[in-house]
């Protein structure tokens, strides 16, 4: 995989005529689109694909429920025909193992390919703090971990984590399991709400399958423009 198609570019806006234009302008620059709540609750699973067009797809809604709500949830996502999928990791085992099953019967129903499917472990714009807030035992990089195994063992493929998380998920997971890295930001990018933060080329060298990236790309003035001063920076 060149890095190029490591980039999944997050479009994240209400606006259908916005996320159109932007996946045209970047298609062929990035290797996917993501998509999530923001689009998805504004415009729906229909207006979601004709705004990708033929571009693989991250449906990201992060579906946190009991196991049979999730596992509708994922059965419903597929008719978007996403490359990878995700739910929150602490929605728990039985959860997971739904969400996975699911996504495995209704792709062979459909004749589809069975999208990756992510859990989603501490989100990137948490921290330490931000953890014991919500009674969740850290260090962040722990619960991380913690999450990942778990997911692991529900037949989850991948998980989502901060760059931060890359090498020591390598090491307990292995090389197979997918880790898909948000929270990524060029030395020329302001962190925004991001706290667990790293540059594109750290987290590939670190060993990442996939980067996020969000508004470092589509709220630069000229979108295709950072795409490429990303891509450069890979090479
Ligand atoms: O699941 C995700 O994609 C996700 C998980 C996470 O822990 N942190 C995170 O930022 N994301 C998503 O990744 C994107 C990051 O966007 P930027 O911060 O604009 O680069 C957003 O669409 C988030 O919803």
């Amino acid at each position: 995989m060149t890095p190029k198609e490591r980039i999944f570019v997050a479009i994240d806006t209400p606006d259908i005529n916005k996320a159109t234009e932007l996946a045209k302008a970047l298609s062929g620059e990035v290797g996917g689109i993501k998509i999530g709540k923001e689009l998805f609750t504004a415009q729906g699973p229909n207006a979601v694909r004709g705004a990708v067009g033929g571009e693989p797809l991250f449906v990201d809604l992060k579906f946190h429920d009991i196991p049979n709500t999730v596992a509708g949830a994922i059965r419903s996502s597929l008719h978007m025909r996403p490359f990878m999928v995700n739910v929150h990791a602490s929605g728990g085992k039985a959860m997971m193992q739904a969400a996975a099953e699911a996504a495995r019967e209704t792709s062979e129903d459909l004749g589809l390919p069975r999208p990756i499917v992510l859990a989603v472990t501490v989100l990137t714009s948490m921290d330490d703090n931000d953890l014991s807030d919500v009674g969740q035992k850290g260090p962040a990089a722990e619960q991380v971990e913690r999450l990942a195994l778990l997911a692991k063992g529900s037949g989850i493929d991948g998980v989502v984590c901060s760059s931060k998380e890359i090498k020591l998920l390598r090491k307990a997971c292995g090389p197979d399991f997918k880790l898909v890295v948000p929270g990524i930001r060029p030395t020329w990018a302001n962190a925004g709400d991001q706290k667990r933060i790293m540059t594109p080329r750290d987290a590939i060298e670190a060993g990442a399958d996939y980067l996020v990236i969000g508004r470092p790309i589509t709220g630069a003035e000229d979108p295709v423009a950072a795409a490429r001063r990303i891509v450069e920076e890979l090479n």
